[in-house]
């Protein structure tokens, strides 16, 4: 017997997910039981300006650690994508459960698709890395800034403020909304944030139960792509400020693949490079280290000046 106490935002999406996860933990530990921590983070206080001016996505992560760290609660789920990748001192990630859809959706008004929509269309992201992608597949569209919970987002689409909108379908999935999605975007043209689709559920290492049965519970595959996708992220040194993207998946013969892709904030070009067939550190590594090469160090260094 145990009660393992789950520290959680908020949001409809985190509260989504949190719940999946005791679900699952539920099934495989009917000893234990669970109690939900509700925690309101400075980022969710100011969610309408500019994250990456008050600390960035990390902000959300880092005051949830705090809860871990303090033993106010024992166990927090992430969207692996919006956890930087240096843990607070004593925390591990020892969950990593197999990935839902990595795939970015695309929501348009009236059910166009990307190629469809009309010259000069608003579309609505506050992503970097979407907004760069967009620009390289369709110049001509407007991109402006979307902030909020998918809810709002979307509700902002179907009121035609924006002529589309793009959201990671795995989030539309948890909620129960992929039937809004209009077209499922090709990850091959549309490279995938890191960590996208992934959750990765964090716990004190001192907590040699939980940590053990964590372990368990991970798939092997997700966590190989995420140490891939991650080591990509901490080699380019990836701030906010600069589109970055990363995908790893298995190619047809059965190798783990990884996609990087780096573009200029100015706004004038992008790099992207794949490797395959690599133990999954030493592949975020090559990706990374190649890119840098070609000329993505000069994009990280305009940024940092800037
Ligand atoms: N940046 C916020 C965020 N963090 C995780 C998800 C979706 C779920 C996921 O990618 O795991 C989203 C929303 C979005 O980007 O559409």
């Amino acid at each position: 017997m145990r009660t393992i106490r789950v520290a959680s935002r908020r949001s409809q999406l985190a509260m989504t997910q949190t719940n999946w996860v005791i679900d699952e933990l539920r099934a495989r530990r009917p000893d234990w039981t669970f109690e939900i921590v509700p925690i309101t983070t400075k980022g969710d206080k100011i969610l309408d300006v500019t994250l990456s001016k008050v600390g960035g996505k990390g902000l959300f992560v880092s005051e949830i650690e705090d809860v871990l760290t303090a033993e106010y609660a024992d166990l927090a789920v992430h969207s692996l994508k919006d956890v930087p990748y240096e843990l607070a001192q004593g925390l591990v990630l020892a969950g990593i459960p197999l990935r839902a859809d990595p795939r970015d959706a695309l929501i348009s008004h009236d059910g166009t698709t990307l190629a469809q929509l009309p010259e000069g269309a608003v579309v609505g992201t506050s992503s970097l890395r979407r907004a760069a992608q967009l620009q390289t597949l369709r110049p001509d569209l407007r991109v402006e800034p979307l902030r909020g919970n998918i809810d709002s987002r979307l509700r902002r689409v179907i009121d035609g403020e924006f002529a589309a909108i793009i959201l990671a379908a795995a989030g539309l999935s948890r909620m129960g909304w992929q039937d809004r999605i209009t077209e499922y975007l090709d990850p091959d043209a549309f490279i995938p944030a890191v960590g996208q689709g992934i959750l990765g559920v964090e716990c004190r290492a001192s907590d040699a139960e939980l940590v053990q049965e964590l372990g368990r519970w991970t798939d092997p595959f997700t966590a190989d792509c995420a140490v891939a996708e991650r080591t990509l992220l901490t080699e380019l040194q990836g701030s906010c400020q600069v589109p970055i993207a990363g995908y790893a998946r298995r190619n047809s013969a059965g190798d783990l693949t990884l996609t990087g892709f780096v573009a200029n904030p100015q706004g004038a070009g992008s790099l992207r490079f794949e490797a395959a067939g690599m133990e999954p550190a030493a592949l975020g590594s090559i990706v990374a280290q190649t890119l840098l090469q070609r000329g993505a160090a000069n994009y990280l260094r305009a940024a940092s000046e800037g």
